[in-house]
This record gives C-alpha cells, sequence and structure tokens, in this order.
C-alpha cells in the first residue's frame, strides 16, 4: 500500500514539475527541482552558451528556470524591439526577491528593484541629475578628467602596473565625485577600501546560486547551506549602507538650500526633495529611498565601468594591431600629445570602434536582470499573463553571429564603414533597452572613452604575459588580475 502511494506521489511530483507547472510558458529545457536551469548555465560559464544553445533548439523566445521561478527569455533584436521597446510600459516592472530586498534596503526602494510610480519619480530625477552634470559647465567630463590624469601620472611611475586595481580606484573616485562631491585621495583611500572590499563581498555572495535558491523562499532560508549563502550578503551591505549613512548626514550640513546649482548628486537630491514637500510626488522622497538610490548607483556603476575599461585593455593587448591603428588614429587626427577630451570624440572612429568591439565582446552581463510584465502580453504568439518574469537576453543579441558573424572575435573594423567612419547597430546593447535601459548609459560612455583615448594617447601599453581572456559567472564577467607595462609616446 505505501509503494503505490509512494508511487502515485511520484507521478504527481513529476507531472506536476514536467508538465503542470510548464504548461503555460514557452517551451524551454527541463528545469531541475529548486535549481531549475542554473545547474546548465553554471556548467555553461560564464552562461552565455547555454543561452545560445537553447536559443538554437527552441528559437528567440523560450523558458528558462532560474532557481523555481521562470523566465521568458527573448533573445532577439526582432522580438526586443516588438516587445520591450514597442510597448515599454508592459515590460517596465522588476523581477524582485521582495524579502531580500526588504532585508537589505528596508522596503522596495531605490532603483534597480523599485517599481511604479516611485521608481518613475526617482529614475527621471536619476536621468535629469546625471544628463544635468553634462551639460554647461561639464562637470561630468572634468570628475572623469581629474581621475584621468591621476591614472595617468601612477601609471608613468610603475614597472608593473595592477591596472584593474587602479581602474577600480578611479572609476570608484568618479562616482564618489558625482554622488558626494570628493574623490577618493590619499586621505580618504581607506574608505575606497572599505567600499570596494564591502561590494566584492556583496557582489561574490550575491552570485551565488545557492543564494538565489535561498532568496526563493523563507522555509529553504533556514537550512544550511542556504542559510549561510543569505547571511553572506548582509555584513557587506550593512557596511556599504554605514558608509553611504554617513556621507548624507555630513551632506546635509553643508547644503546651501538657497544655491540654485548643485555640486553633487546628493545636494541635488536633497533640493528636490525640498521642492517636492507638499507635491504628490513629495511621498516618493525619504530617508530610506535616498540611502537605497545611493546604493544602487553606487554597486550599478562601479563593477560595470571598471570591468569594462579592464577587458578593452585585455583585448588591446592580444591584438598589438590594433593598438598601432589607434597610435596611427591619434597621430593624425590630435597630432600633438596633449590630453584627449569628449570634443575630440567625433574626430575619432577607430578609437569609438575599439569600444564597442569591446563591450559587444566583453558582454558584461551574460544573465540580464529579469523584468516583470504589468499587464498581460503577447509575445511571438506566447500569452503571457501579468507578473511574468521576461529577460531581455542581451547576450546573445551582441553574439548574434548573423549580425556579428564569428562573435567571439575581436575584430574592431566591424564597427567601421568602407570609408573608415564609425558603423552603428541597434543590436550593440550592452546598456539594455525599454524602459529599465541602464540610466547610467551616458555616465558610463564617458569614462570608457576618456580613459581609454588617454592611456592610449600617453602610452605604448604592453605585457610581459598576456591576461587570461577566460570569463567567470559573475552578476558581471570580470577578468583574471593582470599586469601591464607602459612606455611613454612623447617625450
Ligand atoms: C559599462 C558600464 C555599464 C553597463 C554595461 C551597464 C549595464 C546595465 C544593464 C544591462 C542594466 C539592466 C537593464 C535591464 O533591466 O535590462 C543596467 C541597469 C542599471 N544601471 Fe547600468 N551599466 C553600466 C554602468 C552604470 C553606471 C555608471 C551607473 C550609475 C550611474 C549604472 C546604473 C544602473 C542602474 C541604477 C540600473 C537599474 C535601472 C532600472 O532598473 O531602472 N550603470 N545597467
Amino acid at each position: 500500500m505505501i509503494g503505490v502511494i509512494l508511487v502515485a506521489l511520484v507521478i504527481l511530483y513529476l507531472t506536476y514539475e514536467l508538465y503542470w507547472k510548464r504548461r503555460n510558458l514557452p517551451p524551454g529545457p527541463t528545469p531541475l527541482p529548486l535549481f531549475g536551469n542554473l545547474l546548465d548555465v553554471m556548467k555553461n560559464s560564464p552562461g552565455y552558451e547555454a543561452f545560445r544553445k537553447w536559443s538554437k533548439k527552441y528559437g528567440p523566445v523560450y523558458t528558462y528556470w532560474l532557481g523555481t521561478m521562470p523566465v521568458v527569455v527573448v533573445s532577439d533584436y526582432e522580438t526586443l524591439k516588438e516587445t520591450v521597446i514597442k510597448d515599454g510600459d508592459k515590460y517596465a516592472g522588476r523581477w524582485i526577491f521582495e524579502d531580500f530586498i526588504k532585508d537589505t534596503k528596508g522596503g522596495l526602494f531605490g532603483l534597480v528593484f523599485s517599481e511604479g510610480d516611485l521608481w518613475r519619480e526617482q529614475r527621471r530625477l536619476t536621468l535629469h541629475t546625471l544628463r544635468d552634470f553634462g551639460m554647461g559647465r561639464n562637470i561630468m567630463e572634468e570628475r572623469v578628467m581629474v581621475e584621468v590624469d591621476f591614472l595617468l601620472e601612477k601609471m608613468a611611475k610603475q614597472d608593473d602596473i595592477r591596472i584593474q586595481a587602479e581602474l577600480d580606484l578611479a572609476v570608484g573616485s568618479v562616482i564618489n565625485g558625482i554622488l558626494f562631491g570628493y574623490r577618493f585621495d590619499e586621505d580618504h583611500e581607506h574608505e575606497y577600501r572599505l567600499v570596494k572590499n564591502s561590494l566584492r563581498d556583496f557582489v561574490k555572495a550575491g552570485s551565488s546560486p545557492l543564494f538565489t535558491v535561498a532568496c526563493i523562499s523563507s522555509l529553504i532560508r533556514q537550512i544550511p547551506p542556504f542559510k549561510g549563502a543569505y547571511a553572506n550578503i548582509l555584513a557587506p551591505n550593512d557596511v556599504l549602507y554605514n558608509f553611504i549613512r554617513k556621507q548624507i548626514a555630513a551632506k546635509r550640513k553643508q547644503v546651501d538650500f538657497d544655491s540654485e546649482t548643485s555640486n553633487d548628486f546628493v545636494e541635488s537630491y536633497l533640493k528636490e526633495w525640498e521642492r517636492k514637500k507638499g507635491t504628490p510626488q513629495g511621498e516618493f522622497y525619504f530617508e530610506r529611498q535616498l540611502e537605497a538610490l545611493i546604493f544602487d548607483i553606487w554597486t550599478a556603476g562601479q563593477d560595470t565601468t571598471s570591468n569594462t575599461i579592464a577587458w578593452t585593455i585585455a583585448y588591446i593587448l592580444h591584438h598589438p594591431k590594433v593598438e598601432e591603428k589607434i597610435h596611427e588614429e591619434l597621430d593624425r587626427v590630435i597630432k600633438s600629445d596633449r590630453k584627449i577630451t569628449l570634443a575630440d570624440k567625433n574626430s575619432l572612429p577607430y578609437v569609438n570602434a575599439v569600444i564597442s568591439e569591446s563591450q559587444r565582446l566583453t558582454n558584461l552581463l551574460p544573465l540580464n536582470v529579469p523584468r516583470r510584465t504589468t499587464e498581460n502580453v503577447v509575445i511571438n504568439g506566447y500569452k503571457l499573463p501579468a507578473d511574468t518574469l521576461v529577460v531581455p537576453q542581451i547576450c546573445c543579441v551582441m553574439y548574434d553571429e548573423k549580425v556579428f558573424p564569428d562573435p567571439y572575435k575581436f575584430d574592431p573594423s566591424r564597427f567601421l564603414n568602407l570609408d573608415g567612419s564609425l558603423k552603428t547597430y541597434p543590436e550593440l546593447i550592452p546598456f539594455s533597452i525599454g524602459k529599465r535601459s541602464c540610466p547610467g548609459e551616458g555616465m558610463a560612455k564617458v569614462e570608457l572613452y576618456l580613459f581609454i583615448a588617454n592611456i592610449f594617447q600617453r602610452f605604448k601599453v604592453s605585457a610581459k604575459k598576456l591576461p587570461s581572456l577566460e570569463k567567470e559567472l559573475n552578476n558581471v564577467v570580470i577578468p583574471k588580475t593582470f599586469t601591464c607595462q607602459v612606455e611613454s609616446r612623447h617625450r
């Protein structure tokens, strides 16, 4: 009797797992209990090939399981255009591990994981503030150039440069300057180490599949090893929030609310908060929201940008001919040893092509952040209800061999027209597309261009040992540590 009941239970369980829970979703790979398809992604680290293999098997739209959560993957540009671009608002919700966001942010606050009117208002303010830093007196360019200068001086003095550590510090200083108005100089470097180490631990803990599974259920979270995986992220989170709270408190004491201009993001935010008091949007301005917003800008802006610059240098080191061509263009167009500025950007198509190709090949987020449908939608004939998770799988678009033949090859000439001008592709979407695309795109592009152009304007860069190009599965792909050497090009 017990045997019959057991067999019936197994049949029931398998029917549920293999058929019932998947019956209304686009077909896709069979998920394992608890882990879904995460192990397949890990086996194909950093994940691109798992998604590309499934796209070939199931077409551009299919379902994969992030632990026990189904996510509908959209993996080609045409379908993304018809969905997240054309019907942007319907795809503007966010996938949320609600307990985790509440445990770390105090509520569904910030920008990355907030939704609805709060998200709309805070995103508007963020875009507006970051854009204003680029207008008139170009504060964004000024801040980046200060860090470019410090970096170049440091590089000139070292024999073996651990370039990633230097880039991390430079990019961290740009963000801190934009947010709080000061850079990590010698007096503040200890703060940077604290933030950077906590960020590293936070990202490492967040990249573990055990953590993903732990987020899904409060019950599972009580059981080792899921319990430990979840706890690992809370300590660095606290350190980061303590740093942010201290900065906001200090800023609050200095703000001149009568002055029209603001020197940094927090000052701008505090003034907007004052202006919005008593208006319907006023409810979206509060302390925990400001803290969470700063946290999101810090965490989303640091590793993304510094690692993209590091990958670009790594690819160039592997392709000395590319470096020669960069130097040839800089010598022909700039004709001197002066610093490169944003005003030169349109005159340097080859430098721009190298950056575009590096962003494409770096393909920084093998698993993009899923969105939530806010209404019923139809994707390629599949009717999906509101609250379905959908991910624009940008890594498949940027490795689509129909658009970018031989997609794993580093070839900046793809981004050049026959007349040598810069060629653009709508499929180059490292910052994603639609309503949830990256609000830091403008800032990141200024950094990528000014750091890369000025490093190669000043130096010939080489490496005694070429960097490894192996990528590990992480929130973003990070190159293994490498060192390089530089030689001044101008005496
Ligand atoms: C090379 C650098 C960067 C890359 C490749 C990048 C890429 C991305 C991607 C792919 C997303 C997810 C979009 C989606 O939902 O489909 C995103 C979101 C986001 N990024 Fe970036 N990013 C970069 C730099 C930055 C910087 C410098 C900042 C800070 C100013 C930033 C802030 C954010 C925020 C706040 C979000 C969440 C937006 C929302 O949910 O509304 N990112 N980024």
